[in-house]
């Protein structure tokens, strides 16, 4: 589904790595690894099409994401480790304007998946003014509102609690049972994670 060959990235006077290789296969998930600064996140940006790299290709089902870039971003759904969520806007808002950019508008308010997200009560309040865990949970809701085939999470499991972890955890096993794919970072092991979950393990490099 999507292929990585030789990929380099330099950032600021550093080489962050120097000729990565991914192939992710549909029904996989794949688990980026290393310390701080290592270049997880500037290597899910490159696989999304949102940093260029110094060298190498990414391909989406056999194609330069570059040349089919409407494409790809049609079947791309990737979340940065901000929240990216509205912050002056409630939960619902903020679902139902996931939903309308990915051109599929809301025709009901989404009550059963903040039912699901453990947001009901707190529909009506201000995201910028629910927790951490709160906030990331809305941000998670366009795992259910979107039919990407690609997921690329950056962190998904920062700040969510033990049920938080869990529904993520069952929303992923949906995902690859229909033949997705999932690449994720996390610093947490994802051993109760109840499908194989695949590793690319990066080093810190000093030059
Ligand atoms: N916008 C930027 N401009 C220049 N350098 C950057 C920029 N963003 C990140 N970097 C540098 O790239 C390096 C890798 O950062 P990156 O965020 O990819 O690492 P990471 O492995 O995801 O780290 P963490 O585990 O702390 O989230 C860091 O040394 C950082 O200083």
């Amino acid at each position: 589904m999507l292929e990585a060959n030789g990929v380099v990235s330099v950032r600021g006077e550093r080489t962050l790595f120097n000729g990565l290789n991914l192939a992710v296969e549909p029904g996989q998930l794949w688990q980026v690894q290393g310390p701080n600064g290592a270049g997880k996140s500037s290597f899910l940006r490159i696989l999304a099409g949102l940093l260029p790299a110094q060298a190498g290709q990414v391909h989406f089902r056999g194609q330069s994401i570059a040349d089919v870039s409407s494409q790809y971003h049609s079947e791309l759904l990737f979340i940065g480790h901000k929240a990216g969520i509205k912050p002056e806007l409630t939960a619902i808002e903020n679902l139902e304007f996931y939903a309308a950019i990915q051109g599929h508008p809301l025709t009901a308010p989404p009550y059963e998946l903040l039912e699901q997200l453990g947001l009901v009560g707190l529909e009506d309040i201000p995201a910028q003014r629910l927790s951490a865990g709160q906030q990331r949970r809305i941000a998670l809701a366009r795992l259910w509102l979107n039919s990407a085939s690609l997921w690329i999470l950056d962190e998904p499991f920062t700040s969510l609690d033990v049920s938080g972890i869990d529904l993520l955890h069952q929303r992923f096993q949906q995902h690859l049972a229909s033949g997705g794919a999932v690449i994720l970072t996390s610093h947490q092991a994802l051993n109760d994670l109840p499908v194989q979950v695949h590793t690319l393990a990066l080093e810190y490099q000093f030059e």
